[in-house]
C-alpha cells in the first residue's frame, strides 16, 4: 500500500467553510489531514478495521468520504504495537480518505456494571481475554495518535437517560445530568491538554453533554466553548430516550451551537433522523443501522422500509428501490436476495450493506444539492411523502 504522502498538516488540523445556508441547516466543505468532506454527511462506520462486510473500494464507489474507526476495539486487538507501525489507520485497513474515531467511552459505558467510574477513568475488564484496563482522557488521546484519525473525539461520559437497569425506569435526574455533564467538561481539557502534549497534527472534537435538560446543555456548550475545540459534537442523544425528547432536546442546541465550527451529532439515526438534523443545523452523522439492519435483512429505500425476510419478495423479480443506482439494485433482484437470506448465504449481507450504505450516502447527496439550490424545505416534504408512500 503506497505510503501516504508527506502532508503539511492544516492548523487545528481542520478548515471549514459554510457555503450556503437555509433556516439552520447548511452546505459546508471540511477540509482534513487526509481529504475534503462535503457537508452534510454521512459516515459509515467502521468496528474492527473495516465496515463489517463492505471493501474499501465499494465504499469509495457509493460516495463514502469519511469513515468511522473503533478506537476502543483496536486497543484491545490487534494492540497499538501492531498499528504504530503502519502510521495509523489509513494503510491498516486500505482506506485513505478522512477517519473519525469516537474516544471509547461510549463504548465502556455500554459494557454496563462490567465498568467503574471514577474522576481519573474509566476501569474495566477487556471483554476480548479478560485483562484489568483503565481508560482515561490521556490514554484516549494516545490511542487515538496512534491511529492518526483525522477527527478525534474527547474521552466524554455519554449520559444515559435510564439510570440503572433498563426495568427500574427511573429517568437520569438533572443532579446526575449536571455532575455528568461537568465530569465530562473536566475530562474535556484534559483530552486538549494531551493532545496539544503529544502534538497531533489532527482535530480534536469536544463533546456537548446535559441529558434532557436544557439549561445543562448551554452550560456544557459554554464551558466547551472556553477551550475553543474546532468542531463539536452533540453526544447524549439516542440512547433510549423519545424522539420527542431527542428532538426537544436537537431544536435547543442544534442552532446554538458555533456556526463556523462543524457539527457532529453522534450515533444518529434513521433517514428520518438526518434530515430532521440537518434542519437544525447538523452537518455531521454517524450510525451503525444502515449496516446492522442490512445484515437483518431491514431495507431502507425511497418509500420505505422493507423486511427481506417476507414471503413476498420470494417472487418479486423487481430491485430492492427501483430509483438506487447501486451495484445490488442494478444488478439483483428482491427475489434474488430474499434466496440469499434464507440460505444464509455471504453474499447476502454483503449486497444489502451495499446498498442500505448507498442509500444514506445518496440521501445525504440529495440532501447537499437541495441546500446547493435553496430548496432544502422543498426536499424535506418531499422526501417525508415519499417515504410514507410505500415499498
Ligand atoms: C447510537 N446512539 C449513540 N451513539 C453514541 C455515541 C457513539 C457514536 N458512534 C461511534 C461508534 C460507537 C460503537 C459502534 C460504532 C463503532 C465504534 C463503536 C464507534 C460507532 C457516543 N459517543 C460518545 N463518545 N459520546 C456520546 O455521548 C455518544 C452518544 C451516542 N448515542
Ligand atoms: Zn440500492
Amino acid at each position: 500500500p503506497s505510503s501516504a504522502s508527506a502532508r503539511i498538516p492544516l492548523p487545528s488540523g481542520l478548515q471549514f467553510e459554510v457555503l450556503k445556508t437555509e433556516g439552520h441547516a447548511r452546505r459546508g466543505r471540511l477540509t482534513l489531514n487526509h481529504g475534503v468532506v462535503e457537508t452534510p454527511i454521512f459516515m459509515p462506520v467502521g468496528t474492527y478495521g473495516t465496515v463489517k462486510g463492505v471493501m474499501p473500494r465499494s465504499l469509495e464507489e457509493m460516495g463514502a468520504q469519511i469513515i468511522l474507526g473503533n478506537t476502543f476495539h483496536l486497543w484491545l486487538r490487534p494492540g497499538m504495537d501492531v498499528l504504530r507501525p503502519f502510521g495509523g489507520l489509513h494503510r491498516f485497513e486500505g482506506w485513505h480518505k478522512p477517519i473519525l474515531t469516537d474516544s471509547g467511552g461510549f463504548q465502556v459505558w455500554s459494557l454496563g456494571d462490567m465498568r467503574k467510574i471514577s474522576e481519573e477513568g474509566v476501569k474495566f475488564a477487556s471483554p476480548v481475554n479478560g485483562d484489568k484496563l483503565f481508560l482515561t482522557p490521556e490514554v484516549s488521546m494516545q490511542i487515538q495518535h496512534v491511529l492518526n484519525s483525522d477527527v478525534v473525539m474527547q474521552f466524554d461520559e455519554c449520559t444515559p437517560y435510564i439510570m440503572g437497569d433498563k426495568a427500574s425506569g427511573r429517568l437520569t435526574t438533572e443532579k446526575e445530568a449536571r455532575y455528568s455533564m461537568e465530569l465530562s467538561l473536566r475530562w474535556a481539557k484534559r483530552c486538549q491538554l494531551e493532545f496539544e502534549r503529544l502534538q497531533n497534527p489532527n482535530a480534536l472534537f469536544g463533546i456537548v453533554q446535559g441529558g434532557m435538560f436544557t439549561h445543562l446543555r448551554d452550560e456544557s456548550l459554554a464551558g466547551l466553548e472556553l477551550l475553543d475545540f474546532p468542531g463539536l459534537a452533540v453526544g447524549g442523544l439516542s440512547v433510549g430516550e423519545p424522539k420527542a425528547e431527542m428532538l426537544r432536546v436537537l431544536e435547543h442546541i442544534g442552532p446554538r451551537l458555533p456556526a463556523h465550527k462543524p457539527h457532529y451529532l453522534m450515533g444518529v439515526g434513521t433517514p428520518e433522523d438526518l434530515v430532521d438534523g440537518v434542519a437544525n443545523g447538523i452537518d455531521m452523522f454517524d450510525c451503525v443501522m444502515p449496516t446492522r439492519n442490512a445484515r437483518n435483512g431491514h431495507l431502507f429505500t425511497r418509500y420505505g422500509d422493507l423486511r427481506l425476510r417476507n414471503t413476498r419478495y420470494k417472487t418479486d423479480e423487481r430491485p430492492l428501490d427501483e430509483s438506487c443506482s447501486c451495484y445490488t439494485c442494478t444488478n439483483f433482484s428482491r427475489a434474488y436476495l430474499h434466496h440469499l437470506d434464507r440460505c444464509g448465504e455471504m453474499l447476502g449481507p454483503m449486497l444489502t450493506s451495499v446498498h442500505n450504505l448507498h442509500y444514506y450516502l445518496d440521501l445525504m447527496r440529495e440532501v447537499r444539492e437541495s441546500l446547493d439550490a435553496g430548496g432544502f424545505e422543498a426536499f424535506r416534504r418531499q422526501f417525508a411523502t415519499d417515504r410514507a408512500r410505500g415499498v
